[in-house]
């Protein structure tokens, strides 16, 4: 009677969390329409919505058509990446690409300018030193450098740019405000690196103007990483806030930031408000909190624990281990979900290795994989809702009869690429979406808005 009472407690927690993480698809269309709505708002004027819509001085955009050789380098949340590459002109495309890829130290993240920009430098000039035959630059021809940085910069030219805030697990407080810029210019000077960069540009941009590379037909770019982002492109005559001279392609880039994003119709629970309370930015990036892979896992963490500690799921006491802060990684979380094994025996080596949980039965592997059903789930249909957000907002999202528009969408970011029960569910969830709107507008178009609207990784 005792084990009974506690499953079915348990299991009145998971129920709720399950509820309370609800994303029918009224609820999407209204997410969706929210987004389009803060998208307007980012536009009008500095501070108009959560959405700081960032002017990124991107009004050109790759042909697909460009030579030379190139540095490029992407600080991402948890990785970092250099990368050279030779492009080899209209019938050359890429002709050759090399990247090493590491791991931020931890300690960096939290540490000082100096050390972060040091250590991006340094890796910097170890790559360059390893240029092999047929990637050097033209004789005499300084190295120029693309910086890809996944924060949101407040861009004072398509080279410089100061940083508003940190996210995801990055906070060094003498940062913020500077040019990253020239952070990053005086540590490669420190250690004589003769290196120019020529563009900072968020990632999403980047994930842009790499998918217009190959297709003309991109239109945003979405990044599912370590945190979320999204961008796309503007009519440069649809930005009040924007002052400046009118590109003479008509057009400007926009940085989201949509991590940012908060509306009282996001599903969000008990246990993200704690998540975000205790988080290093708290009451900022909610948007985030609870669609990307930093905090997938984490949230996943928090039920178990709630189960653990109110329903004894584990047995009469708490694992220790389930009371560390984001011990329980979205990869680990994902390979749980994907575990087709009969015994979910995935399921039962994750929570040993990384829990110290030797034992579980299986009806408690099958509900946690329900629970990471769950998350990842409300994660996979709210970027949709976003991505449905940014085709109304660019009246995309009818296709008048006849019409053969496209609108493809860039996609990047390790958890898009890897977990795929989250963005199969991503995909669909757009069908969904896109598909019953189309059904109440006209019927007799060429093409369905889900063939019009692709998305490219
Ligand atoms: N196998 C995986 N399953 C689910 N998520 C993953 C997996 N591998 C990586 N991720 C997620 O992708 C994130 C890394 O994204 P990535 O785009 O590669 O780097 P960054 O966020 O530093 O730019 C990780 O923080 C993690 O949340
Ligand atoms: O590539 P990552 O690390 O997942 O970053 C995605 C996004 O993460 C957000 O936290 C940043 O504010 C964005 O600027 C960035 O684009």
């Amino acid at each position: 009677m005792r084990c009974s009472g506690r499953w079915a407690r348990a299991m009145a927690i998971l129920r709720e969390f399950e509820e309370n993480c609800g994303t029918p698809i009224g609820k999407l269309r209204q997410v969706a329409d929210a987004m389009a709505v803060e998208m307007h708002a980012g536009l009008a004027s500095e501070g108009g919505s959560k959405l700081k819509m960032l002017i990124s001085y991107v009004d050109n955009l790759p042909s697909g058509e460009e030579n030379g050789l190139f540095y490029a380098l992407d600080l991402g949340g948890t990785n970092f990446r250099v990368i050279r590459v030779l492009l080899g002109g209209k019938d050359g495309g890429v002709v050759k690409q090399e990247f090493e890829e590491v791991s931020i130290p931890p300690h960096l993240m939290t540490g000082s300018s100096d050390a972060l920009f040091g250590f991006i430098a340094t890796a910097l000039a170890n790559f360059v030193a390893t240029e092999s035959e047929g990637l050097h630059p033209s004789p005499g021809r300084q190295r120029e450098l693309g910086f890809t940085f996944s924060f949101p910069v407040r861009q004072t030219s398509i080279a410089s740019g100061n940083l508003i805030k940190w996210t995801k697990g990055f906070l060094i407080d003498d940062v913020v405000g500077q040019d990253v810029v020239g952070e990053l210019t005086k540590a490669m000077e420190r250690i004589g690196l003769d290196m120019r960069v020529s563009a900072l540009v968020n990632d999403t941009i980047g994930t842009l103007a790499g998918g217009r590379y190959h297709n003309p037909d991109v239109i945003a770019a979405v990044i599912l990483g370590t945190g979320t982002n999204a961008a796309y492109v503007e009519r440069a005559q649809a930005i009040p806030k924007w002052h400046g001279l009118l590109p003479k392609s008509g057009e400007m880039v926009i940085n989201m930031e949509w991590g940012n994003f908060r509306s009282s119709h996001l599903p969000l629970t008990e246990y993200d408000q704690d998540l975000d309370v205790e988080s290093l930015n708290p009451g900022e990036q909610i948007f985030e909190k609870i669609i990307s892979g930093m905090y997938l896992g984490e949230i996943v963490r928090r039920v178990l624990l709630k189960m653990a500690e109110e329903a004894a799921f584990f047995g009469d006491i708490v694992p220790p281990k389930l009371k560390i802060p984001f011990i329980l990684r979205t990869p680990h979380m994902s390979a749980m979900h994907h575990d087709e094994s009969s015994d979910l025996r995935v399921v039962g080596s994750k929570l040993k290795d990384i829990l110290e949980i030797p034992h579980t039965s299986l009806k408690m592997r099958k509900a946690i994989v329900e629970l990471c059903d769950i998350v990842a789930t409300r994660g996979a249909r709210l970027s949709a809702a976003g991505i449905v957000g940014i085709i109304k907002k660019l009246g995309r999202d009818t296709v008048k009869d006849g019409d053969k528009q496209k609108s493809v969408i860039a996609m990047d970011g390790g958890l898009y690429e890897h977990y795929s029960k989250f963005s199969t569910c991503m995909e669909s969830t757009l069908k969904e979406l896109l598909e019953k709107k189309f059904l109440t507008t006209s019927p007799l178009s060429s093409l369905t808005m889900a063939q019009a609207l692709e998305l490219l990784s």
